[in-house]
């Protein structure tokens, strides 16, 4: 045990590190690379990368590069080749779909077929759970460890961001305090802080649920538009509400609120979406053209807060199979399927059947 940071301690701040603008150093088998993320990215530090010489690479998920007619040449992402004289404004619209109709022609692009694209995964990798773009420039360097030294940069290993990434944080009770509420006056609000210094989630339980039965619960996850500003455009409010309503009619329930805004891509890369659904795209396409899988979410945190509350067995309230298969896979076992039909407007009845024609959800 020493005092300073542990590896997933490092890989938190190599996260901060990217949201700030500031370059991460990335190290994998003698290979290593500098990694800055293209959203936060200024104007000096690209002319600085310059200065370091060397080839630069722009990261991008496959998804993104098939928007915009690029090669994916390793599976999962594309490593564009950035021209010498390419401004900031050129890697920025190559990262934000913002301006994708408005301004077409980006290509054509050329993108690295040759050398391993490990380091490059990783940064992607950081710049989503940072809920950033999915887009990191990317720079080969001689000595990584010199680097970071010389200049006071986070270094990771990939095997321990692709590790940490598999693994999933551990999720610990902070506090638990009593919480009358309009559904129910017997409500409790729990607290679970991960152990990667990411965001928290809450567990609201009702009644006393007792642990050796099955409990009526719901995985929700935040909707900051729907939960709290009455949007329109989703279900989630009035899914909420109706949760609750449930569970304090039957005296017993646990509500999961889940900070995994927007199907994990954040408040930000939600309102891209929501901008892109404006030009005329899916909910679905909206998250692809951005780079984004349709669901970034992890399921595996749910999972673990109610089993580390002590439940085995539960009756899911939701539309969404694919929630039921993580949680079974996860250790609990669902021995119901309790549909959740609330909060159809004529503003979201698009966007519930896209859910249901492309992401299997039941309608
Ligand atoms: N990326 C993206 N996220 C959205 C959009 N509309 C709503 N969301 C998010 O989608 C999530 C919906 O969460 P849930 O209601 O728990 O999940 P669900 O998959 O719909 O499943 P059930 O409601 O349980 O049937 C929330 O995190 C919302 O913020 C959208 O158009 N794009
Ligand atoms: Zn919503």
């Amino acid at each position: 045990m020493t005092l300073g940071p542990s590896t997933v301690e490092w890989i938190n701040r190599a996260r901060a590190d990217l949201r700030m603008g500031v370059p991460v150093v990335l190290v994998q088998d003698g290979a290593a690379a500098i990694a800055v993320a293209v959203e936060a990215l200024d104007a000096a530090r690209l002319a600085q990368l310059r200065v370091m010489g060397g080839e630069l690479v722009l990261a991008i998920t496959a998804h993104r590069a098939a928007t915009l007619k690029a090669r994916a040449y390793d599976g999962d992402l594309a490593r564009v080749l950035v021209p010498q004289d390419a401004p900031l404004a050129w890697l920025r619209n190559l990262a934000d779909p913002a301006d994708d109709l408005a301004a077409p022609l980006k290509g054509p692009l050329r993108t690295q077929r040759e050398g391993d694209a490990g380091l490059h995964r990783a940064a992607l990798l950081l710049a989503k759970s940072a809920q950033l773009l999915p887009a990191a420039l990317v720079l080969p360097v001689a000595d990584g460890a010199a680097l970071a030294t010389a200049n006071g940069l986070t270094l990771v290993r990939v095997t321990d961001v692709l590790d940490a990434h598999d693994q999933g944080a551990a999720l610990l009770p902070v506090v638990s305090a009593r919480l009358p509420m309009e559904a129910t006056e017997a409500g409790r609000v729990h607290v679970f802080r991960p152990d990667d210094g990411g965001v928290e989630h809450y567990a609201i339980e009702i009644g006393q649920p007792p642990r050796d039965r099955p409990v009526l619960a719901r995985l929700h996850s935040a909707c900051f538009t729907g939960d709290v500003l009455g949007s329109l455009k989703c279900d989630c409010g009035p899914q909420l509400r109706a949760a609750l309503a449930q569970m304090g009619a039957e005296g017993a329930g646990v509500l999961l609120y889940l900070n995994q805004e927007g199907r994990g891509i954040g408040l930000a890369n939600k309102m891209r979406a929501y901008s892109l659904q404006d030009q005329g795209f899916d909910t679905v396409e909206a998250n692809h053209r951005l780079g984004f899988e349709d669901d970034e979410r992890d399921f595996r945190i749910g999972a673990a807060i109610l089993r580390r509350m002590g439940f085995t067995q539960i009756r899911l309230l939701t539309n969404n199979p694919a929630k039921m298969r993580m949680l079974a896979a996860n250790g609990l076992e669902v021995v119901e399927r309790v549909p959740l039909k609330v909060g159809e407007t004529r503003h979201n009845a698009h966007y519930l059947a896209t859910k249901a024609a492309k992401s299997g959800h039941l309608l």
